[in-house]
């Protein structure tokens, strides 16, 4: 059982010119457990997706025993069957009612018979649960988040992969629970692990192999105790180095020297308490250098940033003014011919935007377009009686009518996204405070405005982001052979359970942050405006007015 990597490239979803991994090749063997480490944004997490299929490589190609992984950009059902993939913050994945329902929901698609199902259940419940506290029927949400974890955990486990990939699993775990996840790894009889993890004291020693990448490169390919005799490699890396090296290097200092590859406590004291000995002097000497430094902050730890989509680079008081035509425009519209030109701006203003926010889009759409599908079928619907018998007829009439105010209500909330795409949240708000201040002198109560319009804004990217972190957890947990970014709808209470709790931990945490800092809308208005306008902005204004005359016309 080998996992094959071979020169695979992965490109930012918002931006083909950054790579976030950068033609890695490499071969994992069976029964490896095997490090990744890096800095935070170096492409840990990302190359874990592409082991275990939830990403598709954008170049390179990845092989299970020899037999490609993908086929046609669909992933491999069987091989998918023998990766299990662990999330960080693992709790954040459950959604089911009881207990015994989020391991059904884990196992089935392995299609087991129901007694090997409860053997798998009961195995990964005496493994991760000491306690007893799994009862099958309690809800998942009345156990503690470290709990909560270790149960992730189990769901994972019991559907007993080849490949176990695991996004850093010590993360908020009891070290109880941290020592009997490192013995399971240890008894593992089968199969291998990829750990991603920054928790070097825990793993290195139990690791066979470790991969440290830099801004999406594989900078180092070996055994832990091969990169501990070049700490200057993880310092240039961004990685703290584990405490037993760190202590091993500060000895050197004071003229003791110990072997850097000693991973454990348990390994380093006898070496230190040997050269101690070898020394045989009382007296020990004034360190020959300053203290260890610490490896140097990681200015680029992070890829530099992206170019700016076009858009981004127009003020955003330009931005708000076009929107506000836009909708204004839309919604004076009597006639398809007008909504037809509004579309027609819309796609207009729309030009240049990365792919994957217009694909993004669709997250946004294919709701709205459900709910106008259902509100023209039930606002046609008549049911007439007469004389007693009952008919039930369609009114083509009040469903067009309908029909007609639901797109131009579509055309506005796409107007919407279009401004929240463009514009970041911080300029959102500058854009907006210059518009009330004027607003403002007439006593309006723009301040709540103001709060709840920026709020809302702030909202939809992170809806956005959540959903592509919860699809990729489902596609995870229910092996589903499809497109990448695609969800079944079996998966969808999945996805929009922890969907939901995660957006209301959001807006709670959000709550509390104002609260705290008594933010009630004012603070956004006496916010010094940093905005400044070119002469660009003015001729993109002036094409809106162009379209928002004609647009009236049209009406
Ligand atoms: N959906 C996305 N859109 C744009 N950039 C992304 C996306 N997902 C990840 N990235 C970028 O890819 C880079 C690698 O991210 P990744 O999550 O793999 O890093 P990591 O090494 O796991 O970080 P950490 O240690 O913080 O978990 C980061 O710069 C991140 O900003």
């Amino acid at each position: 059982m080998s996992l094959t990597l071979n020169r695979i490239g992965v490109q930012a979803p918002d931006d083909s010119s950054r790579h976030l991994l950068k033609e890695i090749s490499l071969e994992l063997s069976d029964g490896s457990v095997t490090l990744i480490i890096g800095h935070t944004g170096s492409g840990k997490s990302t190359l874990l997706q592409i082991l275990a299929g939830i990403l598709e490589p954008h170049s390179g190609s990845i092989a299970i025993d020899q037999q490609p992984l993908w086929d046609k950009r669909k992933v491999n059902q069987a091989h998918l069957l023998r990766l299990g993939l662990t999330f960080q913050f693992p709790e954040q994945q459950l959604f089911a009612r009881s207990i015994r329902q989020e391991f059904a929901y884990s196992l089935r698609p392995y299609k087991l018979v129901a007694s090997e199902c409860d053997r798998r259940i009961r195995e990964a419940c005496e493994e991760h649960d000491p306690r007893g506290i799994f009862a099958m029927e309690r809800s998942p949400f009345a156990l503690s988040g470290g709990e909560q974890r270790r149960l992730a955990l189990a769901t994972t486990f019991a559907t007993a992969p080849d490949w176990l990939l695991m996004d850093e699993p010590t993360a908020g775990l009891e070290a109880a629970a941290v020592r009997e996840l490192l013995r399971l790894i240890r008894e593992r009889s089968r199969g291998g692990f990829v750990i991603a993890t920054h928790d070097l004291d825990t793993f290195l020693p139990l690791a066979d192999r470790v991969l440290v990448l830099d801004r999406g490169a594989l900078v180092f390919d070996g055994t832990p105790e091969a990169l501990c005799r070049a700490p200057e490699l993880l310092a240039h890396a961004g990685v703290g180095l584990p405490s037993c090296v760190e202590a091993e290097l500060a000895l050197a200092r004071y003229g003791i020297a110990i072997a850097p590859d000693l991973l454990t406590p348990e390994l380093a004291a006898p070496a230190m308490l040997k050269a101690l000995r070898e020394r045989r002097s009382a007296e020990v000497p004034a360190p020959q250098a300053a203290a260890p430094d610490a490896p140097p902050a990681r200015e680029a730890s992070a890829a530099a940033p992206p170019p700016q989509a076009a858009w981004l680079r127009v003020d955003p008081r330009a931005k708000w003014l076009l929107y506000l035509l836009l909708v204004i425009g839309t919604m004076q519209q009597m006639a398809w011919s007008g909504l037809a030109a509004s579309a027609l701006l819309l796609g207009l203003v729309s030009l240049g935007l990365p792919r994957s926010v217009l694909r993004s889009s669709w997250k946004i759409a294919v709701p709205f377009l459900i709910f106008m599908a259902l509100s023209i079928w039930l606002a046609g619907m008549n049911w007439t009686s007469p004389e007693g018998s009952f008919q039930l007829g369609y009114s083509l009439e009040r469903g067009w009518s309908t029909a007609f105010t639901v797109t131009r209500l579509f055309l506005i909330l796409m107007d919407g996204y279009w401004l929240a795409v463009t514009t970041p949240y911080g300029q959102l708000v500058a854009g907006l405070n210059w518009a009330l201040k004027y607003l403002r002198k007439v006593k309006l109560p723009v301040e709540s405005f103001s709060l709840a319009v920026s709020m809302m804004f702030r909202f939809i990217p992170m809806i956005l982001r959540e959903w592509t972190r919860f699809s990729a957890i489902v596609r995870a947990r229910g092996k589903a052979a499809i497109r990448p970014g695609a969800v079944r709808s079996r998966d969808i209470p999945a996805l929009v359970v922890p969907l939901l709790l995660a957006m209301f931990h959001k807006a709670e945490q959000l709550t509390v942050a104002m609260d705290m800092k008594k933010i009630d809308g004012k603070q956004l208005l006496l916010k010094k405006s940093t905005l400044e306008w070119q002469s660009r902005d003015s001729y993109i204004v002036a094409a809106g007015v162009v379209g928002f005359a004609l647009l009236l016309v049209i009406r």
